[in-house]
């Protein structure tokens, strides 16, 4: 009887947007003793155990199967797991914690705008000073990789804890590579981004582990969470369009062509339709219906669009569930 464990960011920039995003989904976390405890639990769902983590820790948390779900940053995912491949499985972006991982280098090198410029500045770097150019960065990782794809090699990492963007000015590195989201602090500290220098795009990410212990009760309670999750996706992608028309199977088929598809059809009723309508074509549909005799189309928003095919359950499934 393994609970399902979930590790949520315990501070930091993803905290908030997670308890909204669980709040979305109906979902509410619940941290007992207060912000110190750092176990919690989801309300009426038993079978679930809630971790509270920082960012980083989440990623390292996956990839040892210590919690079977996590909520993180694609950047920490690729930085923090060796191979994510086949240590995680992405379950579904979350919209928030948006950030570019990028190479930046001083404004005042007017030569350098690509990675290749940066190649040939590394050469000379050693030839000229007789030491390696110095990149400040917390991800060691991603870097070593990006760079040798570049094929540059004449550089040394130098490890950095914070304020990354501070290391050119204060000498301690010729260039760097950080997050960034509105790139006001690369402005501030007078660097610019490469045009080809964007290693990844990160967002928070719903993560599963592959190496968890995936116990019957764990699946169900993730399969309960899923459902949850996806239903409140897909609401958010649709609208419910309503009319009475002419002929319905007619309506139908017009208004499938824009990607509206009928959900709860009644044989003995010839005249209403009622379809999920994705939300950009909501006025074409409108219009294709009230072509085909609506004197008015109403238009509702909902809350949860639940399906019996769950996409994001089924293949994590396929990859957990034996
Ligand atoms: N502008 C940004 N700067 C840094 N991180 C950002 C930004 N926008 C989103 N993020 C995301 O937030 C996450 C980092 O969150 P946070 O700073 O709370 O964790 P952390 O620094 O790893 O924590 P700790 O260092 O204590 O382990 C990363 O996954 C990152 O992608
Ligand atoms: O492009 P911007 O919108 O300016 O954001 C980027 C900055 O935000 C982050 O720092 P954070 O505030 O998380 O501090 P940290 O370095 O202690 O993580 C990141 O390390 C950058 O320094
Ligand atoms: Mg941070």
């Amino acid at each position: 009887m393994s609970k399902l464990i979930i590790a949520i960011p315990s501070k930091g920039r993803l905290q908030e947007n997670t308890h909204d995003f669980f709040g979305r989904a109906g979902l509410k976390v619940e941290q007992p003793g207060g912000a110190r405890n750092y176990r919690g639990a989801i309300k009426g769902l038993d079978n679930v155990e809630i971790a509270f983590l920082s960012a980083s820790e989440i990623a390292r948390s996956l990839a040892d199967g210590s919690v079977h779900f996590g909520i993180t940053g694609l950047d920490l995912v690729h930085e923090n797991i060796t191979d994510p491949q086949n240590t995680v499985h992405i379950v579904t972006p979350l919209g928030f914690g948006s950030a570019d991982v990028v190479v930046a280098v001083p404004k005042a090198w007017i030569d350098v705008e690509t990675m290749a410029d940066l190649s040939d500045v590394a050469s000379d770097f050693r030839n000229r000073h007789g030491r390696r150019l110095r990149v400040a960065t917390k991800y060691v990782n991603l870097t070593r990789s990006f760079f040798a794809r570049y094929g540059i090699a004449d550089y040394r990492i130098v490890e950095s804890a914070g304020a990354t963007e501070g290391a050119p000015a204060a000498g301690s590195a010729e260039l760097i590579v950080d997050i960034t989201t509105t790139g006001s602090t690369l402005h501030a500290n007078n660097l610019k981004i490469l045009s080809d220098g964007v290693m990844l795009k990160s967002q928070a990410n719903l993560v599963a582990s592959l190496s968890a212990d995936w116990s019957a009760t764990a699946l169900a309670a993730a399969r309960s969470i899923l459902d949850r999750v996806a239903a409140e996706e897909t609401a958010r992608g649709v609208k419910l369009v309503k009319a009475v028309v002419h002929d319905r199977t007619q309506a139908l088929r017009a208004v499938s062509q824009i990607g509206a598809i009928q959900r709860f059809s009644d044989i003995n009723d010839a005249h209403h339709v009622s379809v999920l309508c994705p939300k950009d074509a909501v006025a074409d549909c409108a219009e294709l219906l009230i072509g085909e005799g609506a004197e008015t189309v109403t238009v509702e928003t909902l809350d949860y669009v639940f399906t019996k095919e769950n996409r994001l359950f089924t293949p994590l499934k396929e990859k957990v569930g034996g």
